[in-house]
């Protein structure tokens, strides 16, 4: 069943044309990557999906819901429905509040755990699961590492269960020894938890490692779309060719 589903959505900025008739779709539980270099439009596209910028025409759907003109209990699902993860934890994590707050504050806003005690067991096993140490749930994010942020990030969307979680170049920021580990955390949680995730980033190989359909993006206009081993294997477009060019492939099996 398609879970999101862009279809011909275009947006002009006076003049730029952001999005040229964008068509995406991501399946429940399918893992899709969206990528292209800076300025092809992935945040203009992500701002659509989240209703911050309105498209000039075109539709988006999630589940049967016309996210475009969602009403006001529409919107209260999508938002608990679909989780995002950013590129800088640093500047999305309020660094004034605890691990403990800032993993329990979804299950709070959309009342899933009505108990202290029971929010306090969720996080505890939200922190195990994405392998951080839950006696460290006292601790505010500035202690942790870059990589650590990111584990709270994704305990803190993953916390009231959502179906879609929206990776916007989640791992950028990141040493790159680091980025493989939350790339396989992502990778495991969507396996363990059965999750749609739509990864954006302006590197192929980061994304080739966790999406098994590729969505390429250039100047506004979805150049290429098709399974992981096609976009590898045989890429259609000059402009895939580049990116593949510019990028050591991250799997041998794709290479061969
Ligand atoms: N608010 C805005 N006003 C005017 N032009 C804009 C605005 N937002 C984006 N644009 C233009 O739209 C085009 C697409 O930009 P967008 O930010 O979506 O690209 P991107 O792929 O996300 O790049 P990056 O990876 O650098 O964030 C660019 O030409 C950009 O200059």
């Amino acid at each position: 069943m398609t879970l999101l589903d862009v279809r011909a959505v275009t947006k002009d900025f006076r003049g730029t044309r952001a999005l040229r008739a964008v068509d995406l779709a991501v399946g429940e539980g399918e893992t899709v990557g969206l990528v292209g270099e800076s300025g092809s439009g992935k945040s203009t596209l992500l701002k659509c999906v989240l209703r911050l910028e309105r498209p000039d025409s075109g539709e988006i759907r999630y589940d049967g819901i016309d996210v475009i003109r969602a009403d006001r209990a529409q919107r209260r699902r999508f938002r608990r429905e679909v989780q995002m993860v950013f590129q800088d934890p640093h500047a999305s994590l309020n660094p004034r509040m605890t691990v403990e707050q800032l993993v329990s504050e979804g299950m709070l806003v959309h009342g899933l755990e009505r108990s202290r005690a029971g929010r306090r067991d969720r996080v505890a096993e939200l922190l195990s699961m994405v392998g951080l140490d839950p006696s460290d749930m006292g601790r505010r994010p500035g202690s942790f590492s870059g990589g650590q942020r990111q584990r709270i990030a994704i305990a803190r969307a993953l916390a009231v269960r959502p179906r879609l979680l929206v990776c916007d170049e989640p791992v950028s920021a990141l040493d790159v020894s680091v980025q493989a580990q939350v790339i396989n955390l992502l990778a495991d949680m969507q396996a363990e938890l059965g999750l749609a995730v739509l990864f954006i980033a302006h590197d192929l190989a980061v994304v080739g490692h966790l999406c098994t359909r590729i969505a390429v993006i250039s100047r506004g206009e979805i150049v290429e779309s098709g399974p992981r081993e096609q976009v590898f294997g045989a890429p259609r477009h000059e402009y895939t060719r580049a990116l593949l060019d510019a990028v050591p492939i991250p799997d041998p099996t794709i290479a061969r």
